[in-house]
């Protein structure tokens, strides 16, 4: 099935998402924002034919077939949701939802209407990720024994949605869940057994700077650290019995291009240099200039879930439901480790 698009809220991510379609050449049919003067910009910026004035013309736009969500964490179930009653597939931005509780909903629902439905753990689409995958499956370096890896920004506190709680705010939810999903990549889901949290709150009740470790097995540990009052080195290593990947430098650890891969290594032995495999992004064409750092990299995502829709898929094999779930019961642990709840969590 080809892909037409139809994009929710006119912020600055779906600015970013836009212009990787059209950079793709997909069809991108609508927008729709809560104002019709923000949707009107937005459409005159992308090239766009339709400008809707709320989300529910979009729902009912029969050109669109799949709606990317790009509003708030707050207001993604309440979309996602919406889309699949009206009959759409659905790529929704990270988070997906604000707890286990919402993105289980939105899960049973995509289900029970046969669509697709992925959330836009978008790292997971880059060809640097998807190789990490092939060699650790590949069983080439052997057991995955730890797992390190953080991202961190100076996010200035205008930036509202990374506050206030009722917009969803904190770190966990915005950028700890980058450096888990690479945790989740390189351990055996089958394997997890708990997690232990810790972070720096906010005085508006926010977690800014934390550290999530879980295990898996008995011999697994995974780090992952997150903040957004500081940027951090935006690195993943994964090392193993037999080697380790060490994911750096050009791109942020959430946006990946060069991976130095070592192979071997003893007792009092190190296994060398490595090899460096880059993975640079195709030159660019967009329409407008990104909000932020990378955002080129929407291209893998985009191309991504047309790909699955011209299959038939219902999930993404790059970044299941189960992944999907996993991480999310992984952050709603962690959140009442550190103490973090929100107004969804009460529901
Ligand atoms: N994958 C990635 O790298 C990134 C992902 N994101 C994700 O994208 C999402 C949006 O982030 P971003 O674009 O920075 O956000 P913006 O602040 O640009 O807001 C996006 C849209 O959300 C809606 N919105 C904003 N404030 C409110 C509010 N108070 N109540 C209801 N709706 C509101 C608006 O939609 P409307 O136009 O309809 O008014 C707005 O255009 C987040 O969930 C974030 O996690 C963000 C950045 C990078
Ligand atoms: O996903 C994201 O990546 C880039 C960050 O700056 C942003 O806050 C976050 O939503």
């Amino acid at each position: 099935m080809a892909s037409r698009w139809g994009i929710l809220g006119c912020g600055k991510i779906s600015s970013d998402f836009t212009n990787c379609l059209k950079h793709n050449a997909s069809q991108v049919v609508a927008c729709a924002s809560r104002t019709l003067q923000s949707s009107e910009a937005f459409a005159k910026k992308h090239k766009i034919d339709k400008a809707h004035g709320s989300y529910q013309d979009l729902f009912a736009d029969e050109d669109v077939n799949i709606v990317y969500i790009g509003n708030v964490h707050t207001h993604h179930r309440l979309a996602v949701e919406a889309a699949l009653r009206a009959g759409k597939h659905v790529l929704c931005e990270k988070p997906m939802g604000m707890n286990s509780g919402e993105v289980e909903s939105m899960l049973a629902l995509a289900k029970e209407k046969g669509l697709f439905l992925m959330e836009g753990l978008w790292t997971r689409c880059f060809p640097a990720t998807r190789r990490v995958a092939e060699i650790l499956r590949s069983g080439d370096l052997g057991k995955v024994v730890s797992v390190t890896a953080d991202l961190g920004f100076f996010i200035p506190e205008e930036v509202r949605r990374l506050y206030d709680l009722d917009l969803g705010g904190g770190g966990l939810l915005d950028l700890g869940l980058y450096p888990i999903s690479w945790i989740l990549l390189a351990f055996d889901a089958a394997d997890f057994r708990g997690s232990n949290a810790t972070a720096t709150i906010h005085h508006e009740g926010a977690d800014m700077t934390g550290t999530v470790t879980l295990r898996f097995g008995d011999q697994g540990l995974g780090t992952a650290h997150y903040s957004c009052r500081a940027e951090t080195q935006k690195e993943t290593h994964i090392c193993c019995e037999g080697g380790s990947i060490h994911v750096n430098r050009c791109w942020s650890a959430h946006a990946p291009a060069r991976l130095v891969v070592k192979r071997g290594g003893s007792y009092g032995l190190e296994g060398g240099e490595g090899e460096v495999e880059e993975f640079p992004l195709p030159e660019f064409v967009g329409n407008c200039a990104m909000n932020f750092g990378n955002s080129e990299g929407f291209i893998y995502e985009a191309r991504h879930v047309e790909e699955c829709l011209e299959k038939g898929l219902v999930e993404s094999p790059l970044w299941t439901h189960a992944e999907t779930r996993l991480l999310h019961r992984v952050l709603d642990d962690a959140r009442r480790q550190v103490g973090v709840a929100y107004p969804q969590d009460k529901n």
